[in-house]
């Protein structure tokens, strides 16, 4: 397995394409991410207005050390193709295909778009079915988890508890940590409810979510809160890597924390949540 991008992933928000406001107000907004989207928010009679103008905009930047990521419409509509052939050159971190079930369909999009990483939307049974094959692509760098097409393909019903869609979650995780790359959970759709919110955040972390994407600027608190390490967890990486260190230098291979052993193995997560929290901080610090 490699290491997942040494950059956060906390929040990662949808803007509509086409509005401009939202698209100068993410500017100063506390995200990680930004999905700049021409699919699902953007209405037919605007997708070729909206591309036009999500061009001029990353252009003009302003934007920061935020990750800039362009969710373009699929291969099998009328502007897919021509919205990937918009940002060839762009300067944007990444770019998002819709609907993505096989590595074929990531290959099309790589030959597209040279140099630029890819990303998938992973949002129907086959896409889950082939989640390794797509997460295997050697310029695939994450995973967004579409979680109302799912829900839709599925034919499931909402549950806070997410049960009827756990397994394609799971697949996706697996195969996202399998070949170290990102993988950012779906939205909540309800924006006003910050309790609902808050539940499914701390659930997709204890999944191993790197992120979560949102739909509004409201979530972004709670959603970064969440997805940081806490400071007992900092405080607990800090206190395992200087007894084991103690523990290496007498010459053995188990220190023992707060009652617990602690193994290479749990430096290794140790490291990666100190490494998480000093990537928080830069991100922080140059947002001002
Ligand atoms: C949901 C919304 C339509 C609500 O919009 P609005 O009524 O304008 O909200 P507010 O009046 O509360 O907005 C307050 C200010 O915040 C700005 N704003 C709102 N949303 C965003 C945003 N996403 N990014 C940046 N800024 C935003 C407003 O402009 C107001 O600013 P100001 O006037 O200066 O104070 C709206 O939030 C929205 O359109 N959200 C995004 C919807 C979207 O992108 N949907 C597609 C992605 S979800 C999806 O497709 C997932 C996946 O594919 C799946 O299958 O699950
Ligand atoms: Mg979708």
């Amino acid at each position: 397995m490699t290491q997942v991008a040494n950059r956060p992933y906390r929040s990662a928000l949808y803007i509509p394409g086409s509005k401009e406001r939202a698209l100068e107000k993410a500017k100063g907004l506390a995200c990680d991410a930004i999905l700049f989207d021409l699919e699902d928010a953007v209405a037919p009679d605007e997708k070729v207005n909206a591309r036009v103008l999500l061009k001029e905009t990353i252009a003009a930047g302003g934007y920061g050390n935020r990750a800039k990521i362009v969710r373009v419409n699929g291969f099998d509509t009328d502007w897919g193709r021509d919205d990937v052939a918009a940002f060839v050159g762009a300067d944007i971190d990444g770019i998002l295909l819709p609907k993505v079930e096989s590595a074929a369909m990531v290959e099309e999009l790589a030959r597209a778009i040279p140099d630029v990483p890819l990303w998938a939307m992973m949002e129907t049974p086959l896409g889950m079915i082939n989640a390794a094959e797509i997460a295997a692509h050697p310029r695939m760098a994450g995973f967004v988890m579409g979680t109302n097409d799912l829900a839709k393909e599925l034919n499931t019903r909402f549950r806070a508890d997410r049960l009827p869609m756990m397994g394609g979650l799971h697949l996706c995780l697996i195969a996202a940590r399998a070949y170290g790359i990102v993988a950012l959970d779906g939205v909540y759709n309800a924006f006003k409810d910050d309790e609902g919110l808050k539940a499914e955040c701390e659930q997709g972390r204890d999944m191993g979510f790197d992120g979560k994407t949102l739909i509004h600027p409201a979530q972004l608190e709670i959603t970064n809160a969440a997805f940081a390490p806490t400071e007992a967890e900092i405080d607990l990486a800090r206190r395992q890597i200087a007894a084991f260190e103690e523990a290496e230098a007498k010459g053995e291979g188990v220190a023992v924390v707060d009652g617990k052993i602690v193994e290479n193995l749990h430096i290794v997560t140790a490291r990666a949540t100190l490494a998480k929290h000093d990537a928080i901080q830069t991100m922080s610090q140059a947002a001002g």
